[in-house]
């Protein structure tokens, strides 16, 4: 993929409000357990390998939509995090590549993919930049609706959002990682920082 490419009207409408009751609604949703990039951001992670997309489909029925669509059939693990930006959040430069935690050696993801679910009207602020060593190529005002793919190896950041309202989004890096790899990332897991024997007790 040439840097990165957006599909407008991704979704129809009742999906994406959904997908925003859905997501809020999720136990799991709390506080970013992602690194110190995400600064003052909410979110939950699911981590899954390809082979066990249907029991993530089974616990997350709301996400079917959004895999079968933003999935690169190429890729054989996914981290997929709805993250909720703020008034005030931010998110600094970054790669992603929050596989790592399994898989020191893991190399950046192929493509990311991020539906933009909700966007503050008129939001000042919350571009998605994108950079390449020290260049700009570009910088993303996010749309309603709208699926952003880029190249999983960009650095990129968030601008502060400076609009009260919310910034939700559906972020998904998509790895194509060799056998022996993909044996060090779990079949399917939740990353939250809502301790998971909490959720049990709460189901
Ligand atoms: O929401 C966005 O525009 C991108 C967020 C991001 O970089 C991430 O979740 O890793
Ligand atoms: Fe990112």
């Amino acid at each position: 993929m040439k840097n990165y490419q957006q599909k407008s009207n991704a979704f129809s409408s009742d999906y994406l409000n959904k997908l925003w009751g859905e997501i809020h609604a999720c136990p799991y949703f709390s506080v970013n357990n992602l690194n110190r990039d995400f600064v003052g951001t909410k979110g939950f992670s699911v981590v899954f390998q390809k082979s066990y997309i249907a029991q993530v489909e089974q616990q997350f029925p709301y996400f079917k939509p959004y895999l079968d669509l933003a999935l690169l059939p190429n890729c054989n693990a996914f981290y997929l995090n709805p993250l909720l930006l703020k008034e005030g959040s931010r998110v600094d430069p970054h790669i992603d590549r929050s596989l790592r935690s399994y898989c020191k050696t893991i190399e950046p993801p192929l493509v990311v993919s991020v539906l933009y679910v909700r966007v503050p009207p008129d939001m000042q602020g919350g571009e998605l930049v994108l950079r390449s060593h020290k260049r700009q190529l570009g910088q993303i005002r996010p749309q309603m609706n709208t699926l952003v793919y880029f190249q999983g190896d960009l650095t990129h950041s968030v601008n502060a959002v400076q609009t009260p309202g919310n910034r939700l989004s559906l972020v998904c890096e998509q790895y194509s990682l060799d056998e022996v790899e993909l044996a060090e990332i779990p079949e399917f897991t939740i990353e939250s920082r809502v301790a998971k024997s909490t959720q049990k007790k709460r189901k």
